[in-house]
């Protein structure tokens, strides 16, 4: 099935962060690369009102892996590249979501599918739009048309920084 990871990293060096992040997610194995969408640079979003901005950006895998065993893969990631949990939304050089799996949906609090926020979230729609014109938030309609209902003035295309697929 179809997966979509969200990346996301607003302290450290912070394009270096979300390439590293790429290339780990796809060492192991069951993740076989689609896409990668562009960068933008992006006004934080909730969480204390001093952060730094963000870089975000979505991976498109199809993937073997059940969504659990996904989930484990994009902690490990998150941990290796030193993401220290403290507050809320608080700022972290790494942040790996599970945007979707498929078309699975489930409220699951470990692991809600599609992410339960992602409908509202510009810094998610912008890059997931970008990488796929015609995908879809399971149970909640297409991104483009999600979109058309956000403000994306927070959400800048970063031109100057390209992602490349895993190595
Ligand atoms: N689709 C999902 N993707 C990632 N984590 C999820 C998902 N659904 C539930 N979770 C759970 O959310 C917990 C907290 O995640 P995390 O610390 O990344 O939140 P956050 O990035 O600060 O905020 P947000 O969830 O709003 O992006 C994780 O431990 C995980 O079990
Ligand atoms: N702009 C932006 N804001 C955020 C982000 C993010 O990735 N980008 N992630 C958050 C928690 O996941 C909270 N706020």
């Amino acid at each position: 099935m179809k997966v979509v990871l969200a990346l996301g990293s607003n302290l450290g060096r912070r394009f270096q962060t979300l390439q590293g992040a790429i290339d780990s997610l796809f060492d192991a194995p069951g993740l076989r690369f689609v896409a990668v969408s562009p960068v933008y640079e992006t006004d934080p979003v909730g969480g204390p009102e001093d952060q730094k901005p963000y870089l975000n950006a979505v991976v498109i895998a199809e993937s073997k892996l059940t969504p659990e065993t996904l989930l484990d893969r994009a902690q490990s990631v998150e941990n290796a590249f030193g993401r220290v949990r403290t507050e809320r939304w608080g700022p972290r050089t790494l942040d790996v979501d599970v945007i979707a799996a498929g078309d699975v949906v489930s409220d699951d609090p470990d692991l809600t599918l599609p992410h339960p926020r992602c409908h509202e979230r510009a810094f998610v729609l912008v890059p997931w739009s970008n990488a796929d014109p015609t995908a879809v938030v399971p149970g909640r309609g297409a991104v483009a048309d999600l979109l058309a209902a956000l403000d994306q003035s927070g959400v800048r295309l970063r031109q100057d920084l390209k992602l490349q697929g895993p190595d």
